[in-house]
């Protein structure tokens, strides 16, 4: 019997690792020395030996050095890599003091894994994100009015450029991770800045009793961010599609023909936004480009300018240009 604070049985790692490690050669880990990413390392460890196949495994830490005690929380991860035979990497990552660190130690965090991952020959990074973590993300996006791109929330797949960031825990509840170690007996480290209230993502985390109480359940929250990643490829294939007749490029930004104006609004939008994106320089707000889309919708011609782009309308369609510098 299984429930949602026992331990993941080895068939079900071997049924998680089979689908999410499948077709890679070799996958770096992204080991915190945290409870999820310690259980990810312990548990895809298991896997590989119960299977003899599957991709090579290496374990990567970056150090912050943000908190004293770092240091070792490192060793203790290269100490259960050592015992399973597992490469361990101790990736440089300081981050200069300052406003914002949260984002900069991502961002940080993940060029340093993404060099190591070249370096050693990887085609994945691994992260051990779990249902808890997507249900706060989409708990976050739901606070920010996002569409059904940031609603999709983290994917268990994702392509970044050259390499695949792989999230095999995204639909374990944390509680099972947990239990997991609890059951081998095997430590881990307490990061201080997850229960700051400092950050948005700990105060929603410590508002987790009551939202469950009122049914905003991880369960639920994960199973509405896969729901929308389905409705987002799928219109993205909507869209593809009608770029394909209605979408053309230019040299300097591109044109949206007059059969634009009779397709349906979101994909009309998303067709904008790729126009705007052709010919400006920066990322678009949503509600921006609303606010655009509206005004094209209720005046029969004009101009505007955004991100970066100048669009200019008429009944012929709509045209993008790089919008003329800013004087002054
Ligand atoms: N110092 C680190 N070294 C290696 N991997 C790390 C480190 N910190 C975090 N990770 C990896 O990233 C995962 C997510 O960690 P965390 O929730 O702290 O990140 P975050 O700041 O929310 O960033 P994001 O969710 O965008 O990756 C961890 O489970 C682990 O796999």
């Amino acid at each position: 019997m299984t429930d949602a604070t026992s331990a993941l049985t080895p068939s079900e790692c071997d049924a998680l690792f089979d689908l999410r490690f499948a077709g890679v050669g070799h996958v770096v880990l992204a080991v915190s020395g945290g409870a999820d990413s310690v259980a990810m390392l312990v548990l895809a460890a298991e896997w590989r030996e119960r299977r003899k196949e599957g991709p090579e495994l290496s374990v990567a830490t970056v150090a912050h050095a943000l908190r004293p005690e770092a240091d070792g929380e490192v060793a203790a991860v290269a100490r259960l890599c050592a015992e399973r035979g597992l490469p361990h990497a101790r990736l440089a990552g300081a981050i200069p003091p300052g406003a914002g660190v949260e984002a900069r130690a991502r961002d940080t965090r993940y060029a340093a894994l993404l060099a190591h991952a070249s370096e050693v020959g990887a085609d994945a990074i691994a992260t051990a994100h779990t249902r808890d973590d997507q249900a706060e993300t989409v708990l976050m996006r739901l606070g920010a009015g996002s569409g059904p791109a940031g609603l999709a929330a983290m994917r268990p797949r994702a392509e970044r450029g050259w390499i695949a960031h792989l999230r095999p825990l995204l639909e374990s509840p944390k509680a099972r991770l947990v239990a997991s170690l609890q059951e081998r007996r095997i430590g881990w480290a307490e990061d201080a800045m997850n229960a700051d209230p400092a950050y948005l993502r700990a105060r929603l985390r410590g508002a987790r009793d009551v939202l469950e109480r009122e049914g905003l359940t991880a369960a639920r929250l994960g199973a509405l961010a896969a729901r929308m990643a389905r409705v987002e490829d799928a219109l993205e294939a909507a869209v593809d599609a009608a770029a394909a007749e209605h979408f053309v490029r230019e040299e300097d930004g591109a044109r949206l023909g007059p059969g634009w104006a009779g397709l349906a609004d979101e994909i009309r939008l998303r067709l904008l936004a790729r126009a705007i994106a052709a010919a400006g320089d920066g990322p678009i707000r949503l509600d921006r480009l609303e606010r655009l889309f509206a005004r094209i919708a209720a005046e029969p011609r004009g101009a505007a300018t955004l991100a970066g782009a100048k669009a200019a309308w008429d009944s012929r369609g709509v045209r993008t240009t790089p919008a003329p510098p800013r004087r002054g």
